[in-house]
């Protein structure tokens, strides 16, 4: 598997602001790739430099070998680029797009085929200006796959969509990428990272702060899982904390919370049985990859006080 995509040591100021401080990561050919960060930490100017739509200060990037700053041309033919609000004339009309777009770079899907998978069938004659906010989303994803890219660039996919056009998309990212294209996405939704990402790096502050696959981030951050269930009140589960992996046991009333790694549920429940409670509402919480985001952006943060 060759590489698609790789930043290194990226770095790009504007004026005072050093959107970009340090962002280095590898995309491998065939995988979706996703950017996670809070607002403003520099994820769009990072994708906007490896699409050759801006300038990098300092660092380096290929996208499939060439390089975005110099061979700006040829990496824009071989890059889907999604489009940003109100980059469209208001009175062009969707199937006029897609034809307009894909006249200009032949050689992918027939354009009436992106019409029908991203749902714009019925608003083929609809103008740009009258699109619901979700169904522009819709088509700037349509008309990044025109060229039929080798890589394309996803910047907040789903923003604007509703839950079923989200999961729709998210199909079809997936049957992008069973195409043999590359993805690289920038997503502010944890479930739709999670989902969809095979690989992920965290952006804080224009720096890569972590990287790996979801698993790998969630697993780096958070060990405990807690198991939950009810038993009588004043049942004693003060045996639970001698069971291996527990580190701590809360019971409120009849609700207790059992907190540990490693097989928890698994140990849990046969130290229950042994006792002879048998709670048929006993449930792991695994954590997710919000929480783990959650806890590496806001590590160290709390004294600076800032986003
Ligand atoms: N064209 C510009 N001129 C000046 N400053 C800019 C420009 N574009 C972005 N910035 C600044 O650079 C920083 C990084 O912005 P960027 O859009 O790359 O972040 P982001 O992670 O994509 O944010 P968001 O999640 O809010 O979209 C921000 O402080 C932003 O205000």
């Amino acid at each position: 598997m060759g590489t698609a995509v790789e930043v290194s040591g990226l770095r790009k100021q504007y004026g005072a602001t050093l959107a970009v401080a340090d962002v280095s990561f590898r995309v491998d050919e065939g995988e979706i790739f996703g950017l996670l960060g809070p607002n403003g930490s520099g994820k769009t100017t990072t994708v906007e430099c490896v699409q050759g739509l801006r300038r990098a200060d300092d660092g380096r990037i290929s996208v499939f070998g060439l390089d975005p700053g110099r061979d700006t041309s040829r990496v824009r033919r071989i890059v889907g680029t999604q489009l940003q609000d109100s980059a469209l004339p208001d009175r062009l009309r969707v199937a006029e797009a897609l034809r307009l777009f894909s006249a200009i770079s032949p050689g992918g899907p027939p354009w009436r085929q992106l019409l029908d998978e991203w749902g714009l069938a019925t608003q083929r004659n609809t103008a740009f200006g009258d699109l619901s906010g979700g169904q522009q989303q819709r088509l700037f994803v349509a008309l990044a796959l025109v060229a039929d890219p080798k890589l394309v660039v996803l910047d907040e996919m789903t923003t604007g969509l509703d839950p079923a056009a989200r999961r729709v998309a998210w199909d079809l990212v997936d049957a992008v990428r069973a195409r043999g294209t590359t993805v690289l996405l920038v997503t502010h939704f944890m479930d739709e990272a999670q989902r969809l990402c095979d690989r992920l790096a965290v952006v804080v502050r224009g720096t890569v702060i972590a990287r790996g696959t979801a698993a790998e981030l969630i697993s780096s951050q958070l060990h405990d899982h807690v198991v939950h269930f009810t038993v009588p009140p004043s049942t004693d589960v003060t045996f639970l904390s001698r069971v291996r992996g527990v580190s701590g046991v809360d019971a409120e009333g009849g609700a207790v919370r059992v907190h540990g790694s490693g097989p928890l549920l698994a140990r849990v429940a046969h130290a229950l049985v042994e006792r002879g409670l048998e709670p048929d509402d006993l449930t792991v919480e695994t954590p997710t990859l919000e929480d783990a985001y959650l806890a590496l952006t806001t590590a160290g943060t709390g004294a600076e006080g800032g986003p």
